[in-house]
């Protein structure tokens, strides 16, 4: 039998399937047809927005290595709130505190923090390399090397933007409590993640809204994804674009709140020898041990009836908790 988990950061939710239980590895054909069934939300437990796939390293330093794919089968350089749960599981699989996570394009820190509350577990995450290059988001037509803080009139009129690689890519623009109501970030998204002159691989937008300066409300349109409750590196992004933006508020170093729609996680951005990177903490929730045949597994239509799913306490928990924050 192999076990799958869901878990979510914040109420982003995924599949998380550890490759090294099984018999036969996947192919990523086969990962990608796996993440785009397991997703659809008419197939188990209501869907979820990607599948988090542990896999051997065979880096010295990282005990495992993560891969990310969207519910729409595109595959992420990185998830932060992925991250935290892949980060939780390992550390409970081999009984360590402090890991190495090897990830698209870098070896990541995780590090498991005081629980929240009875069953609330919360992991820290190093959030890097970070980029405002052209070429690392990648975008283009924009008539610049760097969007840094700038308006583009044919995104929208009034607001500035940030194009920034975390290394995953996102957009990000501080906007007003009533701009946060519009439909703007939608029609945006959506833009921006079909066939478009500006972000050819699409781009994650988020819109943030300044509550004060230590704490900040961030919604985002995932690519590959669509709206989701949270995005780990969508708002550690946006907390960066937020120091970046209010220097006179000496924002590095300290610790903020970041709210969601799912709920909240903290951040810390760091800037060393001119590099940026920043902590992403929060939940990291398992609300299902799925059990089912490893074979079932590998068909090209799963079929669903075979899955043995237990629930655990922990997604109540964390509603009581955010209910109280
Ligand atoms: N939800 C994630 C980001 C997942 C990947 C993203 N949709 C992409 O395509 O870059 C997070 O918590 O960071």
């Amino acid at each position: 039998m192999v076990q799958l988990l869901k878990v979510h950061g914040s109420q982003n939710s995924f599949f998380l399937l550890d490759q090294t239980q099984l018999n036969q590895t996947f192919t990523q054909l086969e990962l990608v047809n796996l993440a785009k069934q397991l997703t659809n939300s008419h197939n188990l437990l209501n869907g979820a927005d990607g599948l988090l796939v542990v896999s051997q390293s065979f880096q010295p330093s990282a005990c495992a290595k993560m891969q990310v794919i969207n519910a729409d089968g595109s595959i992420a350089s990185m998830c932060g709130n992925g991250l935290r749960t892949v980060g939780r599981y390992l550390a409970e699989k081999y009984q360590q505190q402090n890991l190495i996570v090897e990830t698209a394009q870098a070896n990541l820190r995780v590090s498991c923090q005081p629980d929240w509350a009875p069953h609330v577990k919360a992991v820290s995450v190093e959030i890097s390399p970070v980029s405002f290059q052209q070429q690392d988001l990648p975008f283009s037509n924009l008539g610049k090397k760097e969007l840094i803080n700038q308006p583009v009139p044919e995104f929208a009129a009034n607001l500035k933007f940030t194009a920034v690689a975390v290394p995953n890519p996102h957009l990000i623009s501080i906007v007003s409590a009533n701009l946060m109501q519009t439909d703007l970030l939608k029609q945006l998204g959506t833009q921006l993640n079909r066939p478009n002159p500006y972000f050819p691989d699409g781009v994650n937008v988020s819109f943030t809204q300044i509550i004060n300066h230590q704490r900040l409300f961030v919604r985002t349109f995932e690519r590959g994804v669509g709206f989701t409750n949270a995005c780990g590196t969508g708002m550690s992004a946006a907390s960066l674009v937020h120091a970046l933006t209010y220097p006179q508020n000496s924002l590095f170093n300290n610790l903020i709140t970041v709210t969601n729609p799912g709920g909240f996680v903290q951040t810390i951005v760091h800037q060393d020898n001119n590099h940026y990177w920043i902590e992403l903490i929060g939940n990291a929730t398992f609300t299902h041990y799925i059990e089912v045949a490893e074979n079932e597994l590998h068909q090209n239509v799963i079929d669903f009836t075979k899955f043995k799913v237990k629930s655990t306490v922990e997604n109540q928990a964390y509603q009581e908790f955010i209910i109280k924050h």
